[in-house]
């Protein structure tokens, strides 16, 4: 049996009753933190809650050499990973993989970035449109590339009024993207394209979710840029059209400037 645990946000006490219940049954834990990092706690920590040894899994364990994935032909695996195991994540790929063996598969789900920051920041869920993430910039023969995948994600979602969950990049070297690294980068593929999808643009920026100090602060672009979020993780929303109560709880919960009211 192969089980996907969601962890949750921020600490080794974010995973659901369930979830640990499932972890202590298990026979071999795995997880894997590249897709997203609890940043309020630590493998020691886990083990010492769940009572069982956590075995990291590196990205090409869990996409590419799933060698391991046989194990749970015979024993009770579980998986575990930051957030919802399925959210913004390939791990369905790992499920198929393990259906494919003859492996039973479930989920014990989680909170998840993506429900996280409505709650934070007042936005309505169902006003979010397809989700994108920012990667490091990169340099390839003296230049540097920077991805325009996220600005094509944000002027579609704009274009039909909808809201952008924009994800911060997590790099082995690079480390955790922050949101005014972030906001640089959007910055340059505005100067670069030039199509005036940023331009005067409110946007949000959540640091810490599920933490007992989140920050949820919204601002003009520009402004985003130099606000002190913290360590991390951050993530960001370039918001669509408000809604009249959506524009009211920015400016009650995140402290955006009140014309946006107007
Ligand atoms: C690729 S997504 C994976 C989401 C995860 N599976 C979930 O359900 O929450 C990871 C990104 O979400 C954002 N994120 C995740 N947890 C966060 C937190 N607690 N606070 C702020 N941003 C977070 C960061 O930008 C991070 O790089």
């Amino acid at each position: 049996m192969l089980t996907f645990i969601g962890l949750g946000l921020y600490d080794e006490k974010d995973i659901t009753v369930k979830g640990l219940e499932a972890v202590r049954r298990a026979d071999i834990v795995y997880a894997e933190f590249y897709t997203s990092h609890l940043m309020g706690t630590s493998i020691e920590k886990m083990e010492e809650l769940y009572g069982r040894k956590v075995t990291v899994l590196t990205r090409e364990d869990v996409e590419q050499n799933t060698s391991w994935l046989s194990l749970a032909k015979e024993k009770n695996v579980v998986f575990l990973t930051g957030g919802d195991a399925m959210v913004a994540t390939t791990h369905i790929d790992l499920r198929l993989r393990a259906i494919d063996m003859g492996i039973d598969t479930a989920i014990i789900h989680a909170p998840s970035i993506s429900s996280a920051v409505s709650g934070l920041s007042g936005l309505q869920n169902y006003r979010f449109g397809k989700s994108t993430t920012i990667p490091f910039p990169y340099t390839r023969r003296d230049k540097t590339i920077i991805s325009e995948a996220p600005y094509d994600t944000i002027k579609m979602n704009r274009r039909n009024n909808l809201h952008t969950l924009v994800f911060l990049d997590i790099d082995r070297e690079k480390g955790f993207m922050r949101i005014g690294e972030a906001v640089s980068i959007l910055m340059e593929m505005e100067e670069r394209r030039g199509e005036g999808v940023l331009v005067n643009a409110l946007a949000v920026g959540i640091a810490r979710a599920g933490s007992d100090s989140p920050v949820a602060h919204a601002d003009y672009l520009e402004k985003l840029k130099d606000y002190d979020f913290g360590r991390p993780l951050h993530t960001l929303i370039i918001p669509a059209q408000l809604h009249f109560i959506e524009a009211e709880a920015l400016v009650k919960l995140c402290g955006a400037p009140q014309d946006i009211m107007k």
